[in-house]
């Protein structure tokens, strides 16, 4: 696809703040390019560059080096271009506390050529108990909705959004989720950052996870998964005494730890091949209540900054021989 078809693109974007002690490189290179009519995602820790990324996106900081394109516009030499298409949810400091959601919308409207209904985004947002409500008196999540809401009154090809769930609850992020899809379904494209992985996995079609100024991973979040956390968890009942020696066996298997319960034994095991277990469980083993849990998106995010795969570690305390494959194959304890 040509540069310009792409909504978003950063090519070998450099971003250097001085420091005190010498520059600071927030963004080191980073490539990137967000597809028209995706919901993207930038997640990282802290520090990673993603705040700085979505300012030099709009046209707030200028890249040291690199270019950055938003619907084939320069942000920094074609701002007002970018201000028409790009709407990014201002900062608390942006909502006057004396005004009504209503007011509040329709004064934001008035800034527009061709803004959106204040009742359609009013509803699109889930503020409609809202509507006459002080920015003042409302809850820290419909204060962040009417963020969004300011953001999507522009009718914006581009929405950018950093951070937009924190501090609410589990049904006014569903609203927010609802409102962010049906933009991407009405033919616009959302870029995002976000220290949750639930709202990654579940909302974005793709993500890129930066790392100390650089994309270190970018693609669909299932896709991840199966590239860099492939081992998976299975939990599973086989009958009492059964032999577990080819199971473990198996290619892949890392770890397997075996407990007897009334009923037969309670076998959790991880794996690198779970189409080679799969085999033996449901043919000669006869396994039942199989479970089998993967280290989602969390398990890349920790594979690629940091620790791996820690919140499977620790449950598996056993004493165990060596398997087939080099990984410790334990038996002892199953919770
Ligand atoms: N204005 C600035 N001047 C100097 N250094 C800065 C400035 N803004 C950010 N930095 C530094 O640049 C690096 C990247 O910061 P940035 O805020 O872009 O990261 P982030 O991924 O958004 O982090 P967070 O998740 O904490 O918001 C950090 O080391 C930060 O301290």
């Amino acid at each position: 696809m040509p540069v310009n078809d792409f909504a978003i693109v950063f090519e070998n974007v450099v971003k250097r703040y001085p420091g005190p002690h010498g520059e600071i490189t927030a963004v080191d290179g980073a490539d990137l390019s967000v597809e028209t009519g995706e919901i993207f995602g930038l997640l990282g820790p802290n520090g990673a560059g993603k705040t700085t990324s979505i300012e030099m996106l709009v046209g707030l900081r200028r890249p040291t080096s690199g270019k950055v394109r938003v619907l084939g516009f320069d942000p920094v030499k074609q701002r007002d271009k970018v201000r028409e298409h790009v709407a990014i949810q201002p900062q608390q400091a942006a909502v006057f506390d004396q005004q009504t959601v209503v007011e509040l919308l329709r004064t934001w409207a008035s800034f527009y050529p061709s803004p959106a209904g204040v009742d359609e985004v009013i509803a699109r947002m889930g503020l409609q108990d809202a509507r006459d409500v002080r920015a003042a008196k409302l809850s820290g999540g419909q204060r962040q909705r009417l963020l969004v809401a300011t953001a999507l009154i522009s009718r914006p090809r581009v929405l950018v959004l950093d951070e937009p769930s924190t501090g609410m609850d589990p049904n006014a992020r569903q609203e927010l989720w609802d409102a962010v899809r049906a933009h991407r379904d009405s033919g616009g494209t959302v870029l995002l950052s976000t220290h949750s992985m639930e709202e990654a996995e579940t909302l974005c079609d793709r993500v890129a996870i930066m790392n100390k100024g650089r994309v270190v991973a970018c693609g669909a979040p299932g896709d991840l998964v199966l590239a860099h956390a492939p081992e998976r968890e299975l939990v599973f009942t086989v009958p009492k005494d059964s032999d577990l020696t080819t199971l473990e066996s198996c290619d892949g298997v890392v770890q397997l730890a075996a407990h007897d319960l009334d009923g037969g034994t309670r076998v959790r095991l991880r794996t690198t091949d779970s189409d080679s277990v799969f085999g033996v469980l449901t043919g000669p083993l006869g396994a039942r209540q199989i479970q089998v849990r993967d280290a989602g998106l969390e398990g890349v995010f920790r594979r690629l900054t940091g620790s791996a795969f820690a919140e499977m570690d620790g449950e598996l305390e056993t004493a165990g021989a060596t398997g087939k494959n080099g990984g410790n194959v334990k038996k002892g304890a199953v919770k």
